[in-house]
């Protein structure tokens, strides 16, 4: 018998949306995967999309051009009820009327469930949220985390293959969301259910995401695991984006043994190639090297050194950063944990310098 091979099945896929308001194209040939059971961040400034996107895929809007899949099934055209999924927004967008065991139930109700059943299955999921102890109460009697648990709740409730959630954290005291956060990445691995979250917000899509998808002027810019982003951004744009980039532009000089020379206004830089084509002698580019990533005074065998002036220090709780100077003004950020004793002070005079692995050169943003 001849081998068959497996295909995991996809919660979605987009492949080449496109959405035009007028003239005016808020989604430009997106194309996305979603393994099952994802956790998915969109992120981007305002603008870019985002949400946009995530309208197609609940069916809120149509896409001009391109297909939608949930669970390997063609959903384009078809409307939101019929899409086995569930949203969340950023307001919750609760009933104010409603006592908090009716709004878990409501969209059990709407599938005409039986009332035992529909009974028995909010009793577990608002144990599951510890929630039963608000049951009776409605929403003005709720604190915003407690009205965040009910609005996940009520979507979760019928089990949807994807829940969307549009910045669903966004109105949370900040000093509420890295416990949010927390507990709903651990909901979201215990329920099986995939994940789009949208938001402009780093923190929170590296910190949740399995899959960060970074998105710009309509476009994505790059996708991929959270560390691989981090690590690597594929454009100036996304290192830009990211914090604790220091991105350089230049012109492009010699290759030599994969490695090609950047002439930037601070001075001429080895950046390895990898895997893009060598640019044409004297093209314009930039590349970036994380803040962590600068080693102070360092030794002969660095092949990258940079003269600077210390111009302040900024105290960022783990981390102190220091802005610093070069030749032309050209400012750069380094970053050292807050733990170690601190060695530069603000106006002193200092080299630094990356290994050959640590620059990242940039690919043109999709065209
Ligand atoms: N109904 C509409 N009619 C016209 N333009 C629209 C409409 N909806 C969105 N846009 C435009 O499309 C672009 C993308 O909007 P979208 O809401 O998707 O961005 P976003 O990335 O989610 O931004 P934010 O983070 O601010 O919510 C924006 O320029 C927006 O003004």
């Amino acid at each position: 018998m001849a081998d068959v091979p497996v295909i995991p099945q996809l919660d979605l896929e987009l492949r080449h949306i496109r959405k035009r308001y007028g003239d005016f194209v808020a989604v430009n040939d997106v194309s996305l995967q979603v393994g099952k059971g994802q956790f998915i961040c969109l992120l981007g400034p305002s603008g870019c999309g985002k949400t946009t996107t995530l309208r197609c895929v609940a069916g809120l809007e149509e896409p001009d051009a391109g297909d939608i899949l949930i669970g390997g099934r063609e959903v384009t055209g078809e409307p939101p009820w019929k899409r086995d999924i569930a949203m969340m927004f950023q307001d919750f967008a609760l009933f104010p009327h409603m006592t908090v065991a009716k709004q878990v139930g409501f969209g059990l109700e709407m599938l005409k469930k039986p009332k035992a059943q529909i009974a028995a299955r909010v009793a577990e999921v608002l144990k599951a949220f510890e929630i039963g102890h608000l049951a009776e109460r409605r929403p003005a009697q709720l604190s915003g985390g407690q009205k965040q648990r009910v609005a996940l709740a009520r979507a979760m409730v019928t089990e949807p293959r994807i829940l969307l959630l549009d910045e669903p954290i966004g109105a949370l005291d900040y000093s509420l969301r890295e416990t949010v956060m927390l507990e709903l990445k651990t909901l979201q691995k215990r329920s099986g259910i995939s994940f789009i979250w949208v938001t402009h917000d780093q923190n929170e899509a590296f910190s949740l995401g399995d899959h960060v998808v970074v998105m710009n002027h309509a476009r994505i810019e790059q996708q991929g695991r959270p560390d691989e982003v981090l690590s690597r951004p594929r454009t100036a744009f996304v290192a830009g984006f990211i914090q604790g980039n220091n991105v350089l532009e230049g012109k492009a000089g010699l290759v030599r043994d994969g490695v090609l020379e950047v002439m930037t206004a601070l001075g001429t830089f080895r950046v390895p190639l990898l895997d893009l084509a060598p640019p044409a002698a004297g093209s314009a580019l930039s590349f970036s090297v994380r803040a962590e990533r600068l080693i102070e005074r360092p030794g002969e065998d660095v092949p990258n050194r940079i003269a600077l002036r210390c111009i302040t220090v900024e105290y960022f709780g783990a981390f102190r950063r220091h802005v610093l100077e070069g030749a032309g003004g050209t400012v750069v950020k380094y970053d050292q944990f807050g733990a170690l004793p601190q060695s530069i002070r603000e106006g002193e005079n200092i080299v630094l310098g990356w290994s050959l692995d640590n620059g990242v050169l940039h690919r043109a943003p999709p065209a």
